[in-house]
């Protein structure tokens, strides 16, 4: 079963055609990580399969009502700003929300998930922190709590790692692939290629104002495509814990 599915899906910005006839499904325990060069139309990829831009063609979650999309995926986007001084654990208990009853309190078990999100991002200790006073980093984390916290079938992250510490990237992207246990699955935009080879169980590569490849991580990240969309030379190697993308040098025009 797909927890979502896109077909012939086409976006336009600005008269300017970005993504044309894209086809992309996402099944239950992938952690999917969406790569391509600034500008290349992954935000604008993940924003119409939301439904959140106009696009033409088709998405399973474009058509959903509010309630039942956010049952069926949590979203969270690039812009991580924090309007209001709302304390952590309140901003990470949001992720509760289409779960009960407009108004209603949170549960136990609400506070159990809440808790159990913040150990997972490091912020135990935070709970009563406004959410202004955090660090950009610390910011970002609180704001992947929100997202696990909703408990769907399905994570979407725009560049859920940029900004973060090694070890925080690092166990980031394991909190993802643990998701994968229980059929869960992540898609993800991601910028470092070497990370994004290690933990993601597949790649979609985006450019030329489509899906320039899908697959492996060693499908996508041969030579020519590194060549042809990232204008980079780069070699791709099995480590003994995996692969290892090494980037070499840019590529003159
Ligand atoms: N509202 C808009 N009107 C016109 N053009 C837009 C608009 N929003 C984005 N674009 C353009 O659409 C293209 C795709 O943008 P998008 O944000 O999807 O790229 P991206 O792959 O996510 O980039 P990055 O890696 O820099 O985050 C870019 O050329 C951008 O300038």
């Amino acid at each position: 079963m797909s927890l979502l599915e896109m077909r012939d899906l086409s976006v336009s910005l600005g008269g300017r055609p970005v993504i044309r006839h894209a086809d992309l499904a996402i099944g239950a325990g992938e952690v999917v990580g969406l790569i391509g060069p600034n500008g290349a139309g992954k935000t604008t990829l993940m924003r119409a399969a939301l439904g959140l831009i106009p696009a033409s063609g088709e998405s399973t979650l474009a058509t959903l009502d509010e309630t039942a999309r956010a049952r069926a995926v949590a979203w969270m986007p690039q812009d991580r700003h924090i309007a209001w001084p709302v304390a952590v654990e309140a901003l990470v208990a949001l992720g509760r929300l289409p779960h009960r009853p407009w108004r209603a309190s949170l549960t136990t078990e609400d506070h159990r998930i809440v808790a159990d999100a913040l150990r997972q991002v490091g912020l135990a200790g935070f709970e009563a922190r406004a959410a202004t006073k955090l660090s950009a980093g610390e910011r970002t984390r609180a704001l992947i709590a929100r997202a696990l916290a909703q408990q769907t079938p399905l994570v979407m992250a725009d560049e859920p790692i940029a900004g973060l510490d090694p070890a925080h990237q690092m166990s980031t992207m394991q909190t993802f692939c643990d998701l994968t246990a229980q059929g869960r699955s992540v898609f993800l935009s991601i910028h470092d290629l070497g990370l994004a080879a290690r933990y993601c169980t597949r790649l979609v590569l985006v450019g030329e104002q489509g899906i320039a490849a899908d697959g492996s991580p060693g499908q996508v990240l041969t030579p020519q495509h590194l060549a042809r969309i990232f204008g980079i030379e780069a070699h791709l190697s099995n480590g003994k814990e995996g692969p290892v993308f090494q980037p070499l040098r840019v590529l003159g025009p």
